[in-house]
């Protein structure tokens, strides 16, 4: 399968080219908000061309047939982004003001921030499509789009490199210590959030804060 998807380069270039569709969509919506609300929600984005060798373990995983248009219908991570915004508040702003955007259409929703997974993963995924122009035609390109804090991304990144692979071998001992660290993250994740709404203060009737003293703004 791995070979198969190498053969076409042009399957993986298509969600090389949404990927960079999505980050255009990205950077403009940071770049914009922050300076209409002097906030800017998004701290960094990464993104991946998921690997044909890995396309191939988890289409294995999956039993998918050996073809790309299975590969195409059955993988929704094969592009993915990764949105890691500052506070909690901005992770939903994020999703929000890219979703309601004509063009991307929303497939799937999980909010493993409201309900974490078991091990204590946080995060907001969205399964989007969105279309690519091609010199002849028009592709709707899935696209995983993870959303996260710092400290999410800090916990996820770790346990990613400990243990995300080999769930099945983590000792009890060692998910109740992972576990309990994800939740030290969220504390801090609220504290943050409490004291980025306490610093903005009401906003005033352009949506911009009504306490710009406090931001160090005030003449
Ligand atoms: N570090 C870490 N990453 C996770 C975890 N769970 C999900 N992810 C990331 O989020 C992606 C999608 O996970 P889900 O939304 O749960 O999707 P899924 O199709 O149910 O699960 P996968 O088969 O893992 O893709 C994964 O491929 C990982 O990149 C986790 O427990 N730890
Ligand atoms: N949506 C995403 N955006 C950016 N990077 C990602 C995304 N999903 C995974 N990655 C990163 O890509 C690298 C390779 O991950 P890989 O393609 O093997 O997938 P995975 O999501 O970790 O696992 P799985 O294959 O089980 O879904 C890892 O460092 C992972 O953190």
């Amino acid at each position: 399968m791995a070979d198969l998807v190498r053969q076409r380069p042009g399957f993986l270039m298509l969600y090389k080219f949404a990927i960079e569709e999505l980050m255009t969509k990205l950077r403009i919506l940071s770049e914009e908000f922050d300076l209409a609300h002097r906030h800017d929600p998004i701290e960094h984005i990464t993104s991946r061309v998921k690997r044909p060798e890995a396309i191939e373990v988890k289409a294995r995983r999956r039993g998918l047939a050996p073809d790309l248009a299975a590969i195409a219908e059955g993988l929704d991570d094969v592009a993915g982004v990764r949105v890691v915004c500052p506070f909690v508040s901005d992770v939903y702003s994020v999703a929000e003001m890219l979703t309601r955007q004509d063009d991307v259409e929303l497939l799937r929703r999980k909010d493993y921030i409201a309900t974490p997974k078991d091990n204590g993963y946080r995060s907001l995924h969205l399964i989007v499509r969105i279309p690519v122009f091609l010199s002849d035609r028009v592709e709707r390109v899935k696209v995983e789009v993870q959303l996260r804090t710092i400290a999410m991304d800090f916990w996820a990144t770790l346990e990613h490199k400990l243990f995300y692979k080999y769930e099945s071998q983590v000792p009890t001992d060692f998910a109740t210590e992972l576990a309990n660290a994800a939740g030290l993250a969220a504390h801090l994740d609220s504290r943050m959030e409490d004291l980025h709404q306490r610093l903005r203060g009401p906003v005033d009737e352009w949506g911009d804060p009504a306490n710009p003293a406090v931001l160090g703004q005030g003449g």
